[in-house]
């Protein structure tokens, strides 16, 4: 009894039935659509190039009315070392990308959302010792006047150790080590939604979130109506895990799901599976671009990404969350009271 009152208390800000004012206007209100469009590139440690190409998907998904524009994880480059990531990388207000792409959304009226990499500003207190060459993965949310709506700092990394398939030989090569946390630091934060205006409110998060409920337990609780996973996935799980995540993901939240991708080879040591995809509430999908294996000619492809990115299309309407809300209220029937320990208390899963 006293650990389920403390438990309770603790989370007391996150049980409170966020959704109801959505639910009591559901009658009354007009749809209103948003067109955005969701995008993949492919890009590569040229920044200059990365940012013409980005540029040109956001003024080409303008001129066909998006009021919101989707780019990857990491669309300000991919480094081909750790020194590499770390020199090309800058606090925001310095960050040359970021700033282009501010720049941009201010002359077009736009949101853009997109991946990039930082570093602490100056006056942050960052725990990182001096000599660290971590950066942080980031997601920045940029408003319609150029102005930095949130900063969201990726909190999962990335650490795995991936098998390989056996070769022609029969021989199984070494796992496969991605190793993240040796250029990135762990954000700290879970960013709250943000409110923007014809979308409703859109949840933070990058790519490998994707396999952590809790994060997406907490961003619906806060509000969320659209979950955002700007991504670089790898070939192999992007292959079998990715876009059943994702449409499992708007399901089981009842969120509107926009994950745009990284696409193609980037360098010799690394590719990412692009298929950028969304899903509405009930799961169904909006859009997808292709993925790698979609491409039989993996080296012509890439050369036309590497001369620009691909983006679909999509209409949001927030009454299709609060219709898929109002069928299946799954935030009404949540057994809090029994699975109350979710969260701190839980012990580390026994591998
Ligand atoms: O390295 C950069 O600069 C940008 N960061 C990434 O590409 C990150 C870390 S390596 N990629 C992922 O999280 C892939 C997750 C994934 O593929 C999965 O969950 O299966």
């Amino acid at each position: 009894m006293f650990l389920r009152t403390r438990t309770l208390a603790r989370f007391r800000p996150l049980l409170s039935p966020v959704y109801i004012p959505t639910y009591r206007s559901f009658s009354s209100t007009t749809a209103i659509m948003t067109k955005v469009a969701v995008a993949q590139i492919l890009s590569t440690h040229d920044v200059k190039h990365n940012l013409a190409v980005s540029a040109k998907v956001v003024r080409d998904a303008v001129a066909e009315g998006a009021k919101a524009v989707f780019l990857p994880e990491a669309a300000d480059f991919i480094a081909r070392s750790a020194q590499e990531t770390f020199e090309l990388s800058a606090p925001l207000s310095k960050h040359e990308y970021t700033k282009g792409l501010q720049a941009l959304a201010k002359e077009l009226g736009v949101v853009i959302s997109a991946g990039v990499h930082d570093l602490p500003e100056a006056y942050e207190n960052d725990d990182e010792p001096e000599s660290s060459l971590r950066v942080y993965n980031t997601h920045v949310l940029i408003g319609t006047d150029g102005e930095l709506l949130a900063r969201y700092r990726k909190i999962h990394l990335f650490d795995v150790e991936l098998q390989q398939a056996a070769g022609a030989d029969g021989v199984v090569p070494a796992p496969k080590r991605t190793g993240e946390s040796d250029r990135v630091r762990p954000g700290k934060e879970i960013v709250p939604p943000v409110a923007v205006n014809g979308l409703g409110k859109v949840g933070l998060e990058i790519c490998y979130d994707l396999r952590f409920p809790e994060l997406h337990i907490i961003q619906t609780r806060l509000g969320a109506q659209i979950l955002t996973f700007p991504s670089a996935f790898t070939l192999k799980t992007g292959k079998d895990h990715w876009a059943t995540l994702l449409r499992g993901i708007a399901i089981q939240f009842q969120v509107y799901v926009l994950a745009s991708a990284q696409y193609g080879a980037h360098n010799p040591q690394r590719s990412s599976w692009g298929e950028a995809l969304a899903f509405d509430p009930w799961g169904r999908q909006l859009g997808r671009l292709r993925s790698v294996e979609d491409d039989g000619d993996k080296a012509s492809i890439d050369k036309v990404y590497a001369e620009g990115g691909e983006y679909f299309l999509t209409d949001i309407d927030l009454d299709t969350v609060t219709s898929t809300r109002k069928q299946i209220p799954l935030a009404f029937q949540k057994r809090t009271d029994i699975y109350g320990v979710v969260g701190k208390e839980l012990p580390p899963h026994p591998i």
